[in-house]
């Protein structure tokens, strides 16, 4: 992974850098308005990069307006805008429940009329927008009359938000089947004059506090909104530059995606902030900002390359996983005294998981996280787990291997050498980043009180 460090954006350096793109992604709250008032210059810039030949398109976070929606709001400020331009993860959310979780059933949505409307032009049907009264007592809270049809919690903006909807989310997301999405984690709002109200980052953080797990965000700095806008305009990553007001969202999304990047200083993220990623040390900081000095442009560069020195992926998986798909059945190990790691799961010790492919040259390790345990726990303890009958559930994680992390096997457990003997082991983590590793498990549970978890390895292009 190679960076390159940041200039000021002024004279000779804008035209090289226009020169150096086809596409400009645009964020749209904190950079082309706040609120409804448009950002001094944003409009001409925008309408001057398309008169120029240049593609424009609007990524953001905020999810309470339908793509025509955005694009009416643009036109009635002066914006030369086109729905098909504009991915706001009101949409976006609605396509990656269609086409990546493949939902069939309702949506119990924590969210907006907008939200609704794209569920709905996907053919997803919702329930619980609008406001959710409390009434009864708590044993009837508990009790509450849930939709059997409903198979995915959905969370985004909601203004009706209340301790009723928390309670209803909670008890759908209780059954282990139920998908758990959110927009985004965008803890505020920017508005006119400075101000700004609590974002969907702290509705979607009570949801999962109350439902004890993690939800899967699709908005920035998630890849899908990249994706998603790229399967229906073949962009091409290295002209493409991700303009936004945010490190950890705008910017984060196109050093994850590999494109060039601009933080502007009309929203949230601040020069102080981003010199503290770049002082940070850490490489996953540092993907948020590299800033020289502070200056007194408008625009800030913070240009990410992913060149070279990062994870080699042909050295680890085959890149065309469907067509071995079978053939890398993995076996699933938890090791370091498993029982003794999930007693200590409350003190802030960590376990660690490996997963073995039983046709791969590498285990991949990873520090274990309540869901983890969670999961293990539950295949060990068989004879006391409330089994699911002879069902099947799926889990889908995005795992980045942490190339320059090889582990000494030597420094491991028992258990785990004796797992991994003959194979180099490599750190992985969590992760929505470029260099990734998809594993899925599918967890079956059979009525003899066993279950057992087949995993699948594959490394996306
Ligand atoms: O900055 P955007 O356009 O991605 O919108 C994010 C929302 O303001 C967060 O609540």
């Amino acid at each position: 992974m190679s960076r390159s460090k940041c200039t000021r954006l002024s004279g000779a350096l804008v035209e090289q850098l226009l020169d150096s793109v086809d596409s400009v992604l645009f964020d749209c709250d904190g950079v082309i308005w706040r609120g409804d008032q448009a950002i001094t210059g944003a409009s001409e810039v925008i309408n001057l990069l398309k008169e120029h030949g240049k593609k424009v398109f609007f990524v953001t976070n905020n999810s309470t307006k339908t793509r025509k929606m955005y694009a009416d709001k643009m036109s009635s400020l002066g914006f030369n805008v086109t729905a098909d331009e504009v991915f706001g993860t009101a949409y976006c959310c609605a396509v990656f429940l269609k086409t990546v979780c493949r939902l069939e059933g309702k949506v119990y949505l924590m969210g907006s009329n907008a939200m609704k409307q794209e569920l709905e032009a996907v053919g997803v049907q919702q329930v619980g927008v609008g406001p959710d009264h409390v009434s009864g007592q708590q044993i009837d809270w508990a009790n509450v009359p849930l939709d059997p049809e409903v198979k995915a919690v959905v969370v985004g903006f909601d203004e009706h938000f209340s301790y009723m909807k928390l309670n209803r989310a909670m008890q759908y997301l209780v059954q282990k089947d139920c998908l758990f999405v959110g927009t985004n984690r965008d803890t505020r709002l920017p508005l006119e004059g400075g101000k700004a109200v609590p974002g969907t980052g702290c509705l979607l953080q009570a949801v999962e506090t109350a439902a004890q797990r993690q939800a899967q965000t699709v908005g920035k700095p998630n890849h899908f909104m990249f994706d998603c806008l790229a399967a229906q305009f073949g962009v091409e990553r290295e002209r493409c530059l991700m303009v936004g007001d945010r490190l950890d969202t705008d910017i984060l999304l196109g050093s994850n995606c590999g494109l060039k990047t601009l933080l502007t200083l009309t929203g949230v993220s601040t020069v102080a902030e981003a010199e503290a990623h770049r002082d940070s040390g850490s490489a996953e900081r540092q993907g948020m900002g590299t800033i020289q000095k502070k200056d007194a442009a408008r625009f800030i560069c913070t240009k990410t390359s992913f060149q070279g020195g990062g994870f080699d992926s042909s050295s680890y998986l085959p890149k065309a996983f469907w067509i071995g798909l079978s053939a890398i059945l993995l076996l699933v190990v938890v090791a370091l005294g498993l029982a003794g790691h999930l007693a200590l799961a409350g003190s802030g010790s960590k376990g660690l998981i490996c997963y073995k492919p039983v046709d791969q040259d590498s285990c991949f390790l990873q520090t274990m996280v309540r869901s983890d345990y969670e999961h293990v726990g539950s295949l060990v303890n068989a004879s006391g787990h409330k089994l699911c009958g002879n069902k099947m559930q799926r889990r889908t994680e995005f795992l980045g291997v942490l190339a320059a992390s090889q582990v000494n096997v030597s420094s491991l457990e028992e258990p785990l050498q004796t797992l991994c003997q003959d194979r180099s082991v490599h750190w992985t983590r969590r992760t929505d980043g470029k260099q990734r590793l998809v594993y899925f498990c599918i967890d079956i549970c059979f009525p003899s009180n066993i279950c057992v978890s087949v995993c699948f390895y594959y490394l996306p292009e």
